[in-house]
């Protein structure tokens, strides 16, 4: 299958998941399923816009008391001739007309009296003209930022932590969203260590890091990641237990003595929906999906290799199950010379600067430092656009 073809194929096989109701707290990174809307007013109750004295009346205001944020006002209806003083977002008493800045008046004993034009204020700041019909009420009533039935984000959008906190301060406690796809990894190979320095014959585990982050960028969670022998009953036993969405498996995807994931997902009757793509490096990558619709992706043991598949197969399928709608790779020109794989695409690690860096099936250390893969068909040349992939 071509590699265009395969990320096609696991972008837009799977359903998203199931939508639920979710704590807002709990959302973020999921997929809204409904339009999450404004529940109550915002601000939900008229308030100070302004530390200083609300008032009511003309003045000169004889002072009944203090107002602070989180408290409700006391006393009663503030009548005309005096005041409270009040802090910024307290509820207002009922009465008051207006919010009086400490910086517009001063305070003779229980009396506030307003800084008239001609006078410096407090502060030494110039009053300027703050008295009149014009002058400023610094009330925020009910209902000015924010009315109910106002919407807050689409179905469809994620939820980023400002949709969260919007549907929060909206009176938002849960959304409707899809569930979030959960991934197992299990990890072949009797040489493989998930810890500390190899010894003879061993290699270091490089997948489990990166799963989880192409997971959890495309709105999934690792749950749990298990090192297993080149043992086919252990494979075939983990492949049965494991409850997840997805179950990702590095190695055994070739056709050496040890690599038994094929045979296995025959035999548990899979659907092969990719089976080998026509791409270097990466080209034994594989997605099968199994008769209780958890899906499989086989991922070639080779690091840089593995690294290419989960970007083709992983990250679009997570994605769709998230329930993300599918967005264009991007493209970037690129510059620099490669071996092109005739039939097929070669994936290069390229620079900010889309210049080309070489790299083999096993050695991360170019797409590291590159931070992007090119996809280069075998017509591509020198300095045509390629689409790209940004590694996590
Ligand atoms: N006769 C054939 N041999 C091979 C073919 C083929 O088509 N015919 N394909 C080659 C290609 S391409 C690749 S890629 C590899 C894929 O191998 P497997 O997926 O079966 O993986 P292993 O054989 O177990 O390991 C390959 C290589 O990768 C290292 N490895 C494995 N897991 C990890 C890990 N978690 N972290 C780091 N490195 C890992 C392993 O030690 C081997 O060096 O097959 C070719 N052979
Ligand atoms: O997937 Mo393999 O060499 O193409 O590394």
């Amino acid at each position: 299958m071509s590699w265009a073809d395969a990320y096609a194929v696991a972008r837009d096989t799977a359903k998203p998941l199931a939508a639920e109701l979710t704590r807002v707290v709990e959302a973020t990174g999921r997929v809204l399923a409904a339009a999450v809307r404004c529940e109550r007013p915002v601000p939900a109750f008229d308030n100070a816009a302004m530390d200083g004295f609300a008032i009511a009346g003309d003045g000169p205001w004889t002072v009944r008391g203090r107002v602070l944020a989180g408290r409700p006002a006391d006393g009663g209806r503030l009548l005309p001739g005096t005041a409270v003083e009040i802090a910024t977002g307290a509820l207002l008493p009922d009465g008051a007309e207006a919010v009086l800045p400490y910086e517009d008046c001063r305070v003779e004993d229980d009396l506030v009296i307003e800084v008239a034009a001609t006078e410096d204020r407090p502060d030494g700041r110039p009053a300027g003209d703050q008295t009149g019909p014009r002058r400023k009420r610094h009330i925020r009533r009910a209902g000015d930022a924010l009315s109910p039935g106002t919407l807050i984000a689409p179905a469809g959008r994620i939820v980023t932590a400002t949709v969260a906190a919007a549907a929060l301060q909206a009176g938002a406690e849960q959304v409707l969203a899809h569930r979030r796809p959960t991934v197992t990894m299990l990890v072949t190979g009797d040489e493989v260590i998930t810890e500390g320095s190899p010894g003879p014959g061993q290699v270091r585990d490089t997948f489990t890091g990166l799963v989880t982050a192409i997971t959890a960028r495309a709105g999934g969670r690792l749950d749990i990641s298990r090192r297993l022998p080149d043992d086919p009953a252990a494979l075939g036993e983990a492949l049965h237990g494991a409850c997840s969405d997805v179950i990702v498996v590095s190695g055994s995807s070739s056709a050496g003595a040890a690599d038994h994931l094929h045979r296995l997902l025959d035999e548990a009757a899979a659907t092969w929906l990719v089976r080998g793509v026509a791409c270097r490096p990466g080209h034994p990558q594989a997605l099968a999906v199994l008769p209780d619709g958890r899906h499989v992706v086989s991922l070639p043991g080779n690091p840089y290799a593995g690294l290419v598949a989960a970007l083709t197969l992983l990250e679009p399928l997570v994605a769709a199950l998230a329930g993300r709608p599918p967005a264009p790779l991007p493209t970037a020109t690129v510059t620099g010379p490669v071996r092109l794989m005739a039939g097929g695409v070669r994936i290069v690690p390229i620079g900010p600067a889309g210049d080309l860096a070489a790299a083999g099936p096993v050695g991360l250390h170019a797409a590291a430092v590159a931070g992007a893969l090119a996809v280069l068909p075998d017509d591509w040349t020198d300095g045509d656009p390629a689409v790209t992939l940004t590694v996590p």
